[in-house]
């Protein structure tokens, strides 16, 4: 695997609560990582700005809304997203079949193939546990869950899920090579653990089948952030 392919791989999550942070970590990373990630912190805090500020810097946006609700809001919802220009977009794959259905449909029918974003489902979060589902009522084993509803997803129109690196040899299976999958949970030698539970290294993760890795604090709490994203691509291609 090539530097540039590597780095394409690597999705840095913008945790972060202003535009002055955005400004510096773009302007740090922009040729180091292949995508940014702006969720529903910086979301809440910043609105469709921080899209436009990553924008700015040239790079491409992943938006990490995870909606679930009624089909028609989050069909609404995912056009709003396609009308900032994000690239990846994501909802919850527990919002079912027919959620999953029409925003995929929205999307498809109002920008062209090579516009809009592609739509990835949430299967179950790199937080979750046994018991965190079985507090709700889910009774199956987690992998289980997410093979089922990876399956759901691709049935229903998404391009790909986002789920834990322990469960992509699974969905790759499942789903076969063109499934996109990206997988949080990634923690590459040299960095702390911190809450992540279901971890892999990003070498190891490229190499069970992800095609995308999204990383946060081994890149923005490291010293220097653009050497530390340069030690992941390392690590991939030295792995791969
Ligand atoms: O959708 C996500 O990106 C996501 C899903 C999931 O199951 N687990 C998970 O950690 N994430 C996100 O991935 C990022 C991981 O950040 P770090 O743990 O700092 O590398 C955070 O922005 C999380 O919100």
């Amino acid at each position: 695997m090539t530097r540039t392919e590597a780095k394409d791989k690597i999705i840095f999550a913008l945790d972060v609560h202003n535009l002055q942070e955005i400004d510096r970590f773009a302007a740090l990373l922009s040729g180091k990582v292949g995508m940014f990630k702006v969720g529903k912190e910086l979301f809440t805090t910043a609105g469709p700005a921080a899209v436009e500020a990553v924008k700015r810097h040239g790079g491409e946006v992943f938006l990490d809304l995870k909606y679930h609700d009624i089909p028609n809001t989050v069909a609404q919802a995912m056009l709003a997203a396609g009308r900032m220009g994000v690239k990846l977009a994501n909802l919850h794959a527990l919002g079912g079949p027919e959620m999953m259905s029409q925003a995929a449909e929205a999307v498809r029918t109002n920008f062209s193939d090579s516009e809009r974003p592609r739509l990835l489902a949430v299967t179950i979060l790199t937080s979750s546990t046994q018991e965190t589902l079985s507090a709700v009522g889910i009774d199956h084993p987690v992998e289980q869950m997410v093979v089922r509803l990876a399956k759901l997803a691709r049935e229903s129109g998404m391009d790909g899920v986002v789920a834990s690196p322990l469960e992509i040899e699974a969905i790759r299976a499942a789903c076969g090579p063109d499934f996109l999958i990206v997988t949080p949970g990634v923690r590459p030698a040299f960095a702390a653990v911190d809450d992540q539970k279901r971890i892999m290294t990003p070498a190891e993760a490229v190499k069970a089948g992800a095609d995308y890795l999204v990383i946060g604090r081994p890149i923005a709490k490291a010293a220097d952030p653009a050497a530390a994203a340069d030690l992941i691509v390392d690590e991939i291609v030295g792995g791969c």
